[in-house]
């Protein structure tokens, strides 16, 4: 399951883009009971049982598929930070959601959009689950049937750099600062760079400083991330496209891949490096363009 990073700046709630850092989850029926190991981040942390975000999503799906496995292994090796705005939540859901539709005797086409629907419910808004479940740069929307999504075509020269700071911030709380309205002129602005967004992504990365300005969420939280916000405006004023990533705290930078440019070293990364104060894990990634992937290991058991 792949990172994602949500929002890209003005596209609150809607883009989404997978990263090329993942947790593995593995599943087993067993004969009964429920078993969880965690290893890697969460590992002493997270709840090894019912409890577990991706137990809670596999039972959802199991409850809308009209099956129940006899008992459960579940074995996750996580390598995405939690609390941060790298999409954790919704790898664990997207995980949950895979594992139960891949492993229900009575599936035998996974469907994506179900999948994505009820992966959506769980989650509370689309933009993570979509770019973990299809991979790329993703849009998403809800209609009354439930969230669709669908790819984006990402330039070569994108660079996604991640910048993660010690603090954690839940998304549940970020949600609470957001005002219930927001001004026409506001609104009109993320509009725009939002529809900008799209071209500056698939075709025109020059554009990106441009289109990834927002004034719809990343201010309003300012209070519960100030030096995330002080790094993003740090990062944008030496000519970077940073945004808050997800609810944050960590922030993402879109950076572009120069003609000069060594494989894996990348001029606008070490400039980015250079920018970033101490204490922050610095990930240089590049788009996964993939998304969740399945790997049955022997019959009966797959791994997502
Ligand atoms: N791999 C995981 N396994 C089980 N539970 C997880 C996992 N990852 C995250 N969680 C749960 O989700 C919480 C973090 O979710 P939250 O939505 O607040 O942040 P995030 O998903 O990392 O960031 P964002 O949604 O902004 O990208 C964790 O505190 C934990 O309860
Ligand atoms: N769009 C969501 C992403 C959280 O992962 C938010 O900003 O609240």
């Amino acid at each position: 399951m792949p990172a994602t990073s949500a929002n890209l700046g003005p596209a609150f709630d809607c883009a989404g883009l997978a990263l090329t850092l993942h947790d593995v989850v593995e599943f087993a029926v067993a004969d009964s009971g429920l078993t969880v190991e965690v290893s890697g981040v969460g590992a002493g942390e997270l709840p090894t049982d019912e409890r577990h975000l991706v137990v809670r999503a596999f039972r959802a799906a199991c409850e809308r598929l009209g099956w129940t496995p006899p008992g459960l292994c579940v074995r996750a090796e996580n390598a995405i930070p939690q609390g941060r705005g790298m999409g954790s939540s919704a790898a664990a859901v997207v995980a949950g959601v895979v594992g139960a539709f891949e492993l229900c005797p009575d599936v035998d086409v996974r469907d994506d959009g179900a999948v994505l629907r009820l992966a959506d419910e769980l989650e509370g808004h689309p933009d993570n689950v979509a770019a973990c479940l299809l991979g790329g740069a993703t849009l998403s929307w809800t209609t009354p049937e439930g969230a669709r999504a669908d790819r984006l075509p990402v330039s070569e020269d994108v660079v996604p750099v991640v910048l993660v700071p010690e603090a954690t911030l839940s998304t549940h709380t970020a949600r609470t600062l957001l005002p219930d309205l927001v001004p026409h002129a506001d609104a009109a602005f993320n509009a725009a760079r939002a529809a900008l967004l799209v071209h500056a992504l698939t075709a025109e990365p020059a554009m990106l400083l441009e289109a990834t300005d927002d004034r719809l969420h990343q201010r309003q939280r300012a209070a519960a991330m100030p030096d995330t916000i002080a790094l993003v405006d740090r990062l944008r004023t030496a000519g970077h496209a940073a945004v808050v990533s997800g609810a944050g705290p960590s922030v993402l930078v879109l950076a572009r891949r120069h003609p000069d440019d060594v494989p894996g070293d990348a001029a606008a990364v070490r400039e980015v490096s250079g920018i970033t104060p101490d204490g922050w894990r610095v990930y240089p990634l590049e788009v996964d363009h993939g998304g969740a992937r399945v790997v049955r290991v022997t019959p009966g058991v797959s791994s997502s």
